[in-house]
């Protein structure tokens, strides 16, 4: 399923993307004048192959929840549960995710791939277990390369099913310590050093930061940097990753096999894109950068990706939060293609 949906993934659409660029120079406004709005709408119509582009909704968040073995190298101050615990509060509505979707209209999913705790099957929480929680990833690999697969295989999935009625997916997590895979991530897929991609997640002291930085720079240095490879990034992503991450970037890659955009949240999201732009280039192409979290390791992520976000806000939330904030501008941007006049259309005199 993984090769195949690999092999189903186009780059975007030139012609698409070149009518929808000519459309936005002849929109009465000057041209150029809606700055990175103009890529994002270009982008949309070389996702969708029209142009104008569809308008991207109704928005859908599949939040994908893991728990991390490395929790108990003392990376985060919060206890494992409140992975589950989080989940169940997701589930019943109360998180702050919850409270975003609300206001924009959009669908939340969470989707159990790796929790360590039992929990209560419920509406709004889909069961995809692979293993209850990584190993410690500062000891060994985090899982299997055959787990790791089959976690990818959970996020493609998810997003074939969400994509069939909805417009723009937005990537989400909950999983307490995986800050700290996602800066392992960070530094193997770019060659960062373990300072420089390493945060304080949900915000831990100046002694736990080391301990962090030191967990990330051990696990980092046992894989070989810039995996090139689908095989290599696998391995990669089993030796130091997250179930989560690895949902996350089938997820990615699903969402573009379908020509669907999907936008992306934190650092969790991008050291997962990282990974899926090893898997299958071409499905980055499809993905927009929703916002830039506090966490150092997500702009050293975007840069490598090329990626520019559309908000900065210093969110170090995650669970979708600040992709989710970004939908509106991604939906504004189509609107705006498909809506405004053109200067010969609306009888405006150009300059
Ligand atoms: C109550 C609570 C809600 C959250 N929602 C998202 N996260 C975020 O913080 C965690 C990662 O940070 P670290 O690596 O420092 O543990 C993840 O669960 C992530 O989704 C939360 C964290 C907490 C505590
Ligand atoms: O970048 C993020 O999304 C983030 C940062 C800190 C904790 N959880 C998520």
């Amino acid at each position: 399923m993984l090769g195949e949906t690999i092999a189903a993934v186009r780059p975007r659409d030139a012609v698409a993307e070149q009518n929808a660029r000519a459309r936005l120079d002849v929109m009465t406004k000057p041209p150029g004048s809606l700055g990175l709005l103009e890529d994002v709408a270009a982008q949309l119509a070389g996702t969708a192959g029209r142009c104008p582009a569809p308008l991207p909704g109704p928005a859908a968040v599949a939040v994908f929840a893991g728990d991390h073995g490395v929790h108990a190298q003392g990376v985060t101050p919060w206890p494992q549960e409140v992975t589950g615990q989080m989940v169940a509060n997701i589930v019943a509505g109360g998180a702050v995710v919850n409270a975003f979707a609300a206001q924009l209209g959009a669908e939340v999913l969470v989707v159990d791939v790796g929790v360590s705790a039992p929990l209560q099957p419920a509406p709004g929480l889909l069961g995809r277990r692979v293993r209850s929680g990584t190993a410690d990833l500062s000891a060994g690999p985090a899982m299997t390369v055959e787990e790791a697969r089959r976690a990818v295989e959970v996020g493609i999935e998810v997003a074939g099913t969400l994509a069939a009625g909805h417009g723009c997916l937005v990537t989400g997590d909950m999983g307490i310590a995986n800050t700290t895979a996602s800066a392992a991530l960070v530094c193997v897929f770019t060659g960062a050093d373990a300072r420089r991609a390493t945060g304080r997640g949900t915000g831990i002291d100046d002694t736990m930061l080391a301990r962090k930085v030191q967990v990330v720079r051990q696990a980092a240095g046992r894989v070989p940097d810039r995996p090139a490879t689908p095989e290599q990034a696998l391995a990669a992503l089993a030796e130091v990753g997250g179930l989560e991450h690895a949902a996350l970037a089938g997820f990615v890659i699903g969402a573009a096999a379908a020509r669907v955009p999907v936008v992306l949240d934190g650092i969790i999201a991008g050291s997962a894109a990282l990974v899926a732009a090893a898997l299958c280039p071409a499905a980055l192409e499809h993905a927009l950068a929703g916002h830039t979290s506090a966490e150092p390791g997500h702009a050293l992520a975007l840069q490598a990706l090329g990626l520019q976000p559309l908000l900065a806000l210093d969110l170090r939330l995650g669970e979708g939060t600040g992709a989710l904030l970004a939908w509106p501008l991604v939906a504004a941007a189509a609107r705006a293609l498909r809506d405004v006049a053109t200067f010969d259309s609306a009888g405006v005199t150009g300059k």
